[in-house]
């Protein structure tokens, strides 16, 4: 299949940091001058404003919503481009049409890693299967173009689920479509495998008829061991209670109340496994579990025990399990799933006469592969129109009416830590920060992890090349050094407002604009949300109120008449529209602080001329 024409990055620049460079006119004159475009925060509507709130969040697009993402308001009002969503593994087609119908899909089977590579830089979106290896490579070669990845099944363990999060990309699966089928198909290899079903066909079809030689076991009265009592496994022990087995089951994690519901008795993993006439694998492939069955553990088993294994080959020491055939330990093994897949084809394992083998079937059935495609559709949909994902497998999951209330909160969090970070003279050594929030809501009633990604956005994009988002803020503040701490303060104010205040704190760094330190020696802003708006309300220890819009510039000054009128003839011969202004003040004819919001960036000769005016002790041009 051809590879696509590669489409220009979708809101290529939401997420393209803003590179700041301080310039230092004088000691009392500093300002950011930033070399690329800042966000542009139009006025939206209700439903747009929620559209923006997750393209903030997450890296979404949405085709019928105009992109906000770049600098000017001329760019507002353009439609996106479709996404393209590449599909590396057979989907059903019920979720082909789900996606064709918001985006460009090509599915291009079979790829090696190279092509993937290749082809997924134009992608923003890619939904695999078990036998697509999404490495690191492919996250690099996306270039911050994928947004999501979308796993039509359940096991994640061939996505670099580290890699995707140091990318900002969000990993979604479909965790439930294919229970059953998995489950049914354990089933059927147990019974297979106690009948010598594949055997005897094997057999009858090369001209024998050995009646003798495949005499099978009962499976009424047998122990079964599920090992992983999650949704196949306890679909399995179900099934295996109506065959009139025993079914005891290991798992470290599920609850009790579970299995005693299904009449599974919980049991330690020697117990399982010594007691179990047949084990039957279910649990994940991580780190713990990879070859938990192995030359000890398999010792420790019945002799003559039956495994099974419809979860992961990784689970397995393969090399073990040939011994334990050999010696009689494990009489014998149906297997669905190797280590590598497929498995080589003169595998010893799989050539043992003991050993049933089927090439990853699990979750092949009809039902299993069209509920599977639509799930994984509508996941990665929502992903690229920035629903947060209730499969999502590596961002925490907010709930929309949740996301939907944090709406303004975000925006302020996102442009306090730009601001705050603007205020630090050298921002790349910011060590610690700490966000207070007020509110009258208790610990239970605020879910503040948006918000502290929101400030790390706003605290890292402007000095450095990272793209932040919700995915990857935590991750990407541990990696440079930044310990984001939060602080809860219990105010006296309505439980309707999520929030009262948001307040960043930044400490052990100097401040090109020294009226921004508070008494304890930290930069400190605080802001609010007024009438939807985010609104500065304290720098340092001066109160003042302004809508962050466009642009800000601080000034400190002497309290004294015609200062506004001073500064604002300035702007207003250079052509700059003053759009908020507030005046904060420690007492009368002391120390002020003039806060004055403007549409445009002021050039170097109006900055120069407002930093000239004798009663302005020191002023900073900040972008929002
Ligand atoms: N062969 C197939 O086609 C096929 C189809 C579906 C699922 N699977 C695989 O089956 C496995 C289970 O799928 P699921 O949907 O039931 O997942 P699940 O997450 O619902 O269940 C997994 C269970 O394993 C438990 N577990 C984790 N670590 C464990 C340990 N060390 N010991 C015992 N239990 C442990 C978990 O607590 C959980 O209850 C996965 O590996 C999945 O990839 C394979
Ligand atoms: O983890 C799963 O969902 C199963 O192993 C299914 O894998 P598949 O989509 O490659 O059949």
């Amino acid at each position: 299949m051809a590879s696509p024409a590669c489409t220009k990055p979708i809101f290529p620049s939401t997420f393209t940091a803003s590179p700041s460079e301080s310039t230092s006119k004088s000691s009392h004159l500093s300002f950011i001058n930033t070399t690329s475009s800042l966000p542009f925060y139009p006025k939206l509507s209700h439903s747009q404003q929620r559209s923006f709130l997750v393209n903030s969040v997450l890296k979404t697009v949405d085709p019928t919503q105009p992109s906000f993402s770049t600098a000017t308001s001329t760019d507002v009002g353009l439609l996106a481009e479709k996404p393209t969503i590449l599909v590396s593994e057979k989907l059903g087609e019920a979720g082909l049409q789900v996606l064709r119908g918001f985006g460009h899909v090509e599915c291009a089977y079979d790829l090696s890693q190279e092509e993937l590579c290749t082809k997924i830089s134009c992608c923003d979106a890619l939904i695999v299967r078990s036998a697509t290896k999404v490495t690191r490579q492919v996250f690099e070669a996306s270039k911050g173009r994928l947004k999501v990845v979308g796993r039509a099944g359940v096991g994640i363990d061939n996505v670099d689920l580290q890699a995707a999060t140091e990318f900002g990309c969000l990993v979604v699966n479909a965790p439930t479509a294919n229970t059953i089928a998995a489950a049914e198909h354990g089933i059927a290899l147990l019974a297979a495998m106690a009948r010598n079903v594949a055997q005897a066909d094997a057999s009858i079809k090369a001209g024998k008829w050995q009646r003798n030689k495949y005499v099978g076991v009962s499976m009424v009265g047998k122990t079964l061991a599920v090992m992983g009592f999650g949704k196949v496994g306890s679909e399995v022990a179900r099934r295996a209670k109506g065959l009139g087995m025993n079914v005891i089951a290991h798992d470290p994690y599920a609850p009790a109340d579970r299995a005693r519901a299904i009449g599974v008795d919980l049991v330690s993993f020697d117990q399982a496994i010594a007691t179990a006439d047949f084990i039957s694998l279910h649990m994940p492939l991580t780190p713990t579990t990879n070859k938990i069955f192995n030359d000890t553990t398999f010792s420790k088993m019945k002799k003559g025990v039956r495994i099974i294994n419809v979860a992961r080959g990784g689970v397995i020491d393969e090399d073990a399990l040939i011994k334990a055939l050999d010696s009689g330990i494990v009489a014998q093994a149906a297997l669905d799933v190797f280590t590598e897949e497929p498995p080589a084809k003169d595998s010893k394992l799989v050539q043992h006469e003991n050993v049933t083998v089927t090439p990853h079937l699990g979750a092949s059935t009809k039902e299993a592969q069209e509920g599977v495609a639509i799930e994984i559709a509508e996941a990665v949909l929502g992903a690229l129109k920035g629903e947060l994902s209730a499969t999502a497998v590596n961002a925490p999951m907010v709930a929309p009416e949740v996301l939907s209330e944090l709406a303004p909160y975000v925006v302020l969090a996102e442009k306090l830590g730009r601001l705050a970070v603007q205020l630090v003279s050298g921002g790349s050594g910011i060590k610690s920060v700490k966000v207070v929030y007020r509110s009258a809501r208790g610990p239970d009633d605020l879910d503040t992890r948006l918000l502290r990604a929101m400030v790390t956005k706003g605290i890292i994009e402007p000095i450095s090349d990272t793209i932040v988002n919700l995915v990857n803020a935590d991750f990407i503040a541990k990696q440079r050094g930044l310990r984001i701490s939060e602080e809860r303060v219990v105010v006296d104010s309505s439980p309707e407002l999520p929030v009262d205040s948001i307040q960043v704190q930044i400490s052990n760094v100097e401040s090109k604009f020294a009226s921004a330190v508070a008494e304890g020696g930290q930069i400190s802003i605080e802001g609010k949300v007024k009438f939807g708006e985010a609104h500065l309300t304290c720098v340092g220890s001066f109160d003042v109120d302004v809508s962050l819009e466009g642009n800000l510039i601080l000034c400190r000054q002497l309290d004294q008449p015609g200062m506004i009128g001073r500064v604002g003839n300035i702007l207003g011969e250079h052509n700059v529209n003053v759009s908020f202004m507030s005046v904060g003040r420690t007492s009368r004819r002391k120390k002020a602080i003039m806060a004055i919001g403007v549409d445009e960036q002021p050039n170097n000769e109006a900055l120069d001329n407002i930093g000239a005016v004798p009663a302005i002790e020191e002023f900073v041009f900040l972008k929002l």
